[in-house]
């Protein structure tokens, strides 16, 4: 037998590569066969990477909910639920689920921030180190660096928008979707760093985050969706070759630049504690490395701007479209200021006591939960059971929050509908578990949000500084706002109008 010519060895090559990947596709497809979904998903990553890609992941989510039911198959191996109690099971500190692959597709730099930490016992090792920075307890200084900021911010607004005294005064369109993001990311550097980046004050994103952000973001939900593109894209050689350097001249790299120089300084400098910074005040104390440390915080700057970004301007731009609910928030504001139990600016703990705010801030939360993407869960080898289906080790779970925020049986037959009274109605135990559920938002458990009492802090604190100061109306009401769901959301054009309040 004499050897192979080219033509047979590429043919050969190319019936083995068709077989493998029609046996894999079969395999994949019958192993959660019984579980509903699209059909396109059962086989293939495309509904899944459209969903990201297109922007209209949220709706995609809800729809194949309302459909099918609580559990979905959307991808040949994922599946999502919209079942709280099961998330909450498998997001629990006793749950042997680890993270999923999906978290690796967050990771920009060499080395670990605590969310790409898949494995629980690695993750809450680090977590134990972070926790009394993020909580507040060790860093109770936190509150007055967000007031620092409120005033930056309000300092903007009174400067470039607010239209001067007098009938025919010139309006300067506001859009929230520009303005807020750079307060959020002045907070988290500031409370990082203990020096903002100066967005307010520039009344630009001087480092070109969000910018690059929201092109790169479609993309993004494809690579972090699809196993086989995320092995590539994030794999160490990548992250090394293409990944955001300290040598680049705007977004990630320079934001890691100035990151890796302040935590440098706060290593190298005295070991004074200050409780106004989550670097020196806490995280070095607690024994995280300066190479973790710079890590964490740059992390934190993309975990914690545009989500608390997001949840500000969606709740503020629904109340003011909404003139019952932002009438009976004004008349909360200016009985608390009245009776001297709202201070200037408002305590986070005095803001907790007035129950049509937290309700507002809730359904603004709810009506348009800000973090979409699979935040996906691996089942443990023996497999598990959810919700009746049988599920084998390997699969990722994640929760699908469009469709439970939007449960007619968790929330209302009104539940397509931003109404804050929905809070207030309800009895003890029915309000209790629905803010439960809200909170899903923020995940839950061991993976929970680190920084959700700081994501609280602000926006209770700047929603109610903000409408003590002034009053907003919609510039254009036919036209609304543009936004796309890729995961965390891109909103374009929320013009609205201010005019100075006389709630002070
Ligand atoms: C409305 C605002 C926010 C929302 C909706 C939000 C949501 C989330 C979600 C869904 C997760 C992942 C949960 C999971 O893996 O299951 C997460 C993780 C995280 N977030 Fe937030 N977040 C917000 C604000 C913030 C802020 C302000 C900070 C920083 C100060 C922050 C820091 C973090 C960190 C460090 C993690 C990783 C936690 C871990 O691995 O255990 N987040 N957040």
């Amino acid at each position: 037998m004499g050897i192979l010519s080219l033509e047979q060895v590429l043919a050969i090559s190319t019936c083995l590569a068709v077989g493998y990947f029609i046996t894999s596709t079969v395999y994949q497809w019958h192993r959660l066969r019984h579980i509903p979904g699209p059909f396109l998903a059962s086989f293939s990553y495309l509904w899944i990477g459209y969903s990201g890609y297109s922007g209209k992941q949220f709706a995609r989510y809800k729809d194949v909910g309302e459909k099918y039911g609580p559990v979905v198959r959307v991808g040949p191996n994922e599946v999502i639920t919209d079942d709280p109690e099961t998330i909450r099971r498998i997001s629990s500190t006793k749950s042997t689920y680890p993270r999923s692959g999906w978290y690796d597709g967050a990771r920009f730099q060499q080395g670990d921030a605590m969310f790409t930490l898949l494995e629980p016992v690695k993750h809450d090792k680090h977590k134990a180190k972070t926790a009394h920075g993020y909580s507040g307890r060790e860093t109770p200084g936190i509150e007055s660096a967000v007031d620092e900021q409120i005033a930056n911010l309000i300092k903007l607004i009174r400067r470039e928008y607010v239209a001067k005294p007098g009938a025919r005064s010139k309006v300067v369109p506001l859009d929230l979707s520009k303005v807020i993001p750079l307060f959020t990311l002045d907070v988290i550097s500031r409370i990082a760093l203990g020096k903002e980046f100066g967005g307010l004050e520039a009344n630009r994103d001087v480092v070109r985050f969000y910018e690059i952000v929201e092109a790169i973001l479609p993309e993004l939900n494809v690579v972090a969706d699809v196993p086989w593109i995320r092995r590539i894209v994030f794999s160490d050689i990548c992250i090394r070759l293409f990944g955001p350097k300290t040598t680049d001249r705007s977004g990630m790299g320079l934001m890691m630049k100035m990151t890796n120089e302040e935590v440098r300084k706060k290593y190298a400098g005295d070991n004074k504690e200050s409780n106004d910074i989550l670097v020196k005040g806490s995280f070095r104390r607690h024994g995280l490395t300066q190479t973790e440390c710079q890590i964490e915080a740059l992390f934190m700057f993309v975990a914690g701007s545009e989500t608390t970004a997001s949840a500000l301007k969606i709740t503020l731009f629904y109340l003011i479209a909404t003139p019952t609910a932002y009438n009976r928030l004004k008349a909360e504001m200016r009985t608390a200021i009245e009776s001297g139990r709202a201070s200037s600016p408002i305590t986070a703990a005095e803001a907790k006591e007035l129950p049509y705010l937290q309700a507002v801030l809730y359904e603004g939360i709810r009506i348009r939960p800000m973090a979409t993407a699979t935040f996906g869960k691996e089942v443990p080898p023996d497999g598990d059971n959810i919700n009746g289906h049988f599920v084998p080790g390997g699969t990722t779970v994640g929760p699908n929050l469009p469709s439970l925020m939007y449960s007619k049986a968790l929330f209302g037959e009104d539940a397509d509908m931003f109404r804050p009274e929905r809070f207030l109605e309800a009895d003890q135990a029915t309000r209790t578990e629905m803010q439960r559920n809200v909170d899903l938002v923020f995940g839950y458990g061991r993976w929970m949000c680190a920084g959700k009492n700081i994501a609280w802090l602000e926006l209770n604190k700047t929603l109610f500084e903000l409408l003590r100061q002034f009053d907003f109306r919609i510039l254009d009401p036919k036209v609304g706002f543009k936004c796309f769901s890729h995961g965390a959301w891109v909103d374009h054009d929320m013009f609205v109008a201010a005019t100075e309040s006389d709630s002070k």
